[in-house]
């Protein structure tokens, strides 16, 4: 099994990145796990305290269950992913059932964070886009996909996206074997990250 994790920060383009290298190899390969599935349930809180929640901040994820599936597709076992909602800020009640494959992709802006995640990823990828271009694409991509305002989105980008960025996602790739830049569409990197998966299998 190659695992290949895949950080950087909101907007970079990290699942535009994750469809370019999957559409090519066989579905039967192949499986994604997202780390914005694992956001801690927080069934205990309001809807209202839920929005007020700093979901860049590494206490909001659980990596300890991202760990133990992980190892469990890694020990061939299926797993229960969870399933989250961008509109009521929890997991839901549904599960994606995930089976081990031969490549394993993870995907999120803290993935790096945790020591234990890192040290189960054979291959670090942290994708780069400008401040300036990931602000615009998540303006657009929140209020067309994920029910959001422009406040909503401009006050959480303020209030808790760019510093949490600065303090805990951009420094994380240093850890990166390697660095996609993405403000345009890159097709040179995948085409390259597709042969290295290629060269493993
Ligand atoms: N290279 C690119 N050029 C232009 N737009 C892009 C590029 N990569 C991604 N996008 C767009 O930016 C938005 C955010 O991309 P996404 O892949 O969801 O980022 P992330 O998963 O890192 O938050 C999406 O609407 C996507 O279509
Ligand atoms: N309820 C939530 C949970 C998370 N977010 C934001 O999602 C971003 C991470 O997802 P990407 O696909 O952009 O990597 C992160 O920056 C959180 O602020 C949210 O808005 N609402």
């Amino acid at each position: 099994m190659l695992i290949i994790g895949i950080a950087g920060g909101t907007g970079s383009g990290k699942t535009t990145v994750v469809n370019q290298i999957i559409n090519q190899l066989p579905a039967d390969e192949v499986c994604v796990i997202s780390q914005d599935s694992y956001y801690k349930e927080t069934n205990n809180l309001s809807y209202e305290e839920r929005t007020k929640i700093n979901f860049d901040h590494p206490r909001a994820i659980d990596f300890d269950l991202i760990v133990k599936h992980l190892t469990a597709l890694k020990n061939g076992e299926i797993i229960e992913q969870p399933v989250y909602s961008f509109v009521t800020h929890n997991r839901t009640k549904d599960t994606v059932k995930t089976h081990p494959r031969k490549v394993v992709i993870v995907e999120g802006i803290l993935i790096f964070n945790s020591e234990a995640l890192r040290n189960l990823f054979d291959i670090k990828i942290f994708v780069h886009a400008d401040t300036d271009e990931r602000l615009i694409r998540r303006v657009r991509r929140d209020i067309t996909e994920r029910g959001r305002d422009i406040d909503e989105v401009l006050n959480r980008y303020q209030d808790t996206l760019k510093p949490m960025h600065q303090q805990f996602i951009e420094p994380t790739k240093n850890f990166a074997d390697l660095i996609i830049p993405n403000d345009r569409f890159n097709t040179v990197a995948i085409d390259i990250v597709r042969t290295v998966i290629n060269e493993r299998l």
